[in-house]
């Protein structure tokens, strides 16, 4: 069995009366995709905000290869290899696709970029990011300024950005939204070919994609995991149905 690279211990989080999320545990292992599925309002939001540092959870642990890091802030857990997904309104639009993830690079690595410095002498900005957008499938695209870019290839920049700071666990946060069949099967791909590399936390609601891409499931419902499991239990699960995916 594969160490948990990700562990959430009990995770509790109140705003006001309501539980947006109670009592979740999960982990997420080497080389799989965990899919984080349920329906709007189910508090998915809310617990990847308590992942990331955006929200302090209540009561519970977050866990990073072993190491508590739930008092840390969104920096120091970046710093620490929790990468996730930058939101498409982050990128900035004037600015070539290599640009942007080196930004995101310099961000956490501390080191001092300049906009007036030509790309070529960032070698330790550059190197990085070109790799990360090649695994991306993005590397022609580099000197391409984002505003240019499809929604597609800005959904895999958004990936590549996260990539770029090499994390030990990455969360991406609904990267199909907006996709269409084609362009969701293409980040289908790249995302599948990723996951010996860096194991993924999944929410998402294209479900074609979730039980292509998913090694593990768990199914969250008014703040609680109600099932968890392969694809086949998650599917024929008869309260999983119910709640989210119908007939
Ligand atoms: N800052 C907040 N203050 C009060 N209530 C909140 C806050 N953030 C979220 N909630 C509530 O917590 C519950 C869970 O919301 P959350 O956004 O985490 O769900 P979600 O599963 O991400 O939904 P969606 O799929 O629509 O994004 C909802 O009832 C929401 O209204």
């Amino acid at each position: 069995m594969s160490e948990a690279v990700l562990a959430l211990e009990g995770l509790h989080k109140r705003f006001g009366a309501l539980t947006a999320t109670d009592d979740v545990s999960l982990t997420l292992r080497r080389g799989e995709i965990h899919a984080l599925i349920g329906p709007n309002g189910a508090g998915k939001s809310t617990l990847i905000a308590q992942i990331t540092g955006n929200l302090r959870p209540d009561a519970g642990r977050v866990l990073l290869d072993g190491e508590e890091i739930t008092e840390l802030s969104v920096a120091a857990r970046a710093r620490r290899g929790l990468g996730r997904s930058f939101q498409v309104s982050s990128l900035a639009e004037p600015l070539t696709v290599i640009r942007n993830v080196m930004i995101g690079v310099q961000a956490v690595s501390g080191h001092s970029f300049r906009f007036w410095t030509p790309v070529h002498r960032d070698r330790r900005l550059l190197e990085p990011a070109m790799a990360a957008l090649a695994r991306m499938g993005l590397e022609h695209r580099a000197w391409t300024p984002v505003a240019a870019l499809s929604h597609g290839e800005r959904r895999a920049l958004e990936v590549a950005c996260a990539l770029a700071l090499e994390p030990r666990a990455l969360l991406l946060d609904e990267p199909m939204a907006g996709l269409g069949p084609e362009g969701s099967a293409r980040l289908t791909e790249l995302l599948e070919s990723l996951k010996q590399e860096v194991p993924i936390l999944l929410i998402e609601h294209d479900m074609q994609a979730v039980f292509r891409l998913a090694e593990r499931l768990s199914v969250l419902v008014a703040g609680r995991v109600i099932a968890h499991g392969d694809v086949d239990t998650i599917r024929r699960d008869p309260r999983v149905r119910d709640a989210y995916l119908g007939e």
